[in-house]
């Protein structure tokens, strides 16, 4: 399975879609006339999903095209491959192995001779168990007092995640239960975010897959000194090794694949939460990365966002490829990148609580397929990755919307909605979340239709600026639609973005599960750290520009 990867060039797809390409006039408006099927024939289900995919640049030649180039790059042997557990993470030698967090108890999965479900399982039960324990103010603080704040301490997956998922969910939290999550080194994250803290009502989870993390075990650290001492100063516990002892474990749990390191760290082995080193950190918020979120939500809720997960799985691996939404939707922005030269795609959820999903799938996608490198070492031939951002409408409408609707670059973009709001409030009679979805429909109809310079004119507008607000429309845009954002839903959202990107990075032949482009900054950064500190040698060290920099910030710095 892990032999060269196709060169997808060299398709017969590809050269079918660099025709089509070169052949096709996107007109969106003749498109919809001249087909009234055309809303229905694209407009496809996945789960709870509904996707039209109709405001994309398809017609059913470049249907087939993109599904044969998906035939002839592999794509569904490379799937089942790592559903079956293959090692196709070909740098660190691993499998890759996220859908088994979601598989059911009924299941089984031998992998490197272990079944993987009885050991999620195993865990996922010990997690619910104390989830419940917190959940009900049957596990306290050192001083007897439940719980009322969960700070998760981790960066990148033990962190994104999870801050995605709380958001998204508040409706379904408890209401005695608030989490917050410190992630960045920058000291006043940590200020920020215990500074009002009962220290005898926190429970931090440090989540960590390597226990190593620069950011996380410094942030770690600090919280720990900075328990103690709010309870020594407090006099709430007594200042000796056994009193911190005892507040450090009921202050403290942790989420790691290395087990070893969490108990050097002084947390209980019987308060940490495992996972495996085939659950990539930005696959990892269905694993035991997302306490925090079991803890808020319950394990009903958390057992519903786990099936939707599953749902997507399912569907991911088998509907046909012609039917098949995320496999579609990533071949779909490899025509864009490849074809169009769209460089960068936007997700705008029409959701206040999906604010922080742009974020989250910043390092799902760019993370895993920002890469120069193919799975066998070769060179890509291709260009790969897009820059994925975005923020939830209508914000976004007042701030980049001008871009998109008359920039001179093509953004494809998600739109992402929901038919039940939250909270159905009205006002002056209006129900705002219909208001809310018309600017939806509102804006995807804006971009594909655009408005002509006929029809400017027809508003009486001065010849002078006709050409300033002409819309050219035929902009792409997929619309997905779900009942409601519940915990299922956003289950199967996230496994949706998922195997788009596993789908993208097959086609560019890439290993979306490695991440080598962050290791040189980081161990830059500890090489610089002494400079900083005074070493004159390791300022000398430094390039020109680096001593430069700095220099200026030491004689800034206040203290
Ligand atoms: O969970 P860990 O091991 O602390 O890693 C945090 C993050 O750091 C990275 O390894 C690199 O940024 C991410 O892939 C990962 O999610």
């Amino acid at each position: 399975m892990n032999s060269s990867p196709v060169d997808p060039t060299t398709t017969g797809a590809w050269a079918e879609l660099s025709r089509l390409h070169g052949e096709l006039t996107v007109d969106f408006r003749a498109w919809f006339a001249d087909d009234p099927r055309r809303a229905e024939d694209y407009t496809l289900t996945a789960g709870d999903l509904l996707v039209d995919l109709s405001k994309n640049y398809l017609t059913p030649a470049v249907r087939d095209a993109l599904v044969r180039l998906g035939e002839q790059v592999g794509l569904e042997a490379r799937r089942d491959a790592m559903y079956a557990g293959e090692h196709i993470n070909t740098t660190e030698d691993r499998a890759v192995l996220h859908t088994a967090l979601r598989l059911p108890p009924t299941e089984t999965l031998a992998v490197d001779g272990v079944d993987v479900v009885a050991q999620v399982h195993e865990v996922l039960d010990r997690e619910i168990a104390f989830a419940e324990k917190v959940r009900s103010g049957e596990w306290t603080g050192a001083t007897g007092k439940p719980i009322t704040t969960v700070i998760n301490i981790g960066i990148g997956g033990s962190d994104l995640g999870p801050v995605m998922v709380y958001e998204a969910l508040k409706p379904y939290k408890a209401d005695r239960i608030e989490c917050r999550y410190i992630s960045n080194i920058d000291p006043t994250d940590m200020y920020e975010k215990t500074k009002d803290v009962d220290p005898e009502t926190v429970l931090f989870i440090v989540a960590s897959k390597t226990f190593t993390t620069l950011e996380t075990m410094t942030n770690a650290r600090m919280a720990k000194n900075w328990l103690i001492n709010s309870l020594e100063n407090a006099g709430a516990i007594e200042s000796t090794v056994a009193a911190r002892e005892e507040a450090t474990a009921r202050h403290f749990v942790a989420v790691s694949t290395a087990l070893d390191k969490v108990a050097e760290f002084g947390i209980d082995p019987a308060n940490a939460f495992g996972f495996w080193n085939w659950v990539g950190g930005r696959y990892s918020v269905d694993s035991a990365v997302g306490l925090s979120n079991l803890i808020a939500i319950g394990a009903d809720n958390w057992r519903a966002f786990l099936d939707g997960f599953h749902e997507m799985d399912q569907h991911f691996a088998t509907a046909p490829l012609a039917e098949n939404v995320p496999a579609l939707m990533g071949l779909l922005n490899v025509f864009y990148a490849n074809f169009y030269g769209a460089q960068s795609h936007a997700v705008l959820p029409y959701s206040q609580y999906l604010h922080r999903f742009p974020a989250y799938l910043q390092q799902l996608t760019m993370e895993s397929n920002g890469k120069s490198t193919r799975w066998d070492a070769s060179a890509v031939v291709s260009q790969t990755g897009e820059v994925f951002w975005g923020e939830p409408g209508t914000n976004g409408q007042h701030a980049f919307y001008q871009l998109l609707h008359q920039g001179t670059r093509i953004v494809p973009s998600d739109f992402i909605g929901f038919a039940t709001p939250a909270h159905a409030l009205r006002e002056g009679g209006n129900d705002v979340h219909a208001l809310f979805m018309s600017n939806f429909f509102a804006q995807t109809k804006a971009l594909a239709f655009g408005k002509t310079a006929d029809e400017v004119r027809a508003e009486g507008c001065d010849e002078a600026i006709v050409p300033a607000r002409v819309f050219s429309g035929n902009r792409p845009t997929t619309s997905i639609l779900a009942p409601e954002l519940s915990p299922r839903v956003l289950g199967e959202l996230i496994a949706l973005y998922e195997h788009i990107t596993f789908t993208e990075g097959v086609v560019w032949g890439i290993n979306s599960f490695d991440q080598w482009g962050v290791e040189l900054g980081k161990k830059l950064a500890l090489q610089i750290a002494p400079a900083l500190g005074g070493d004159e040698q390791a300022l000398n060290d430094q390039d020109g520009s680096t001593r430069n920099l700095i220099e200026n910030y030491l004689r800034m710095r206040k203290n």
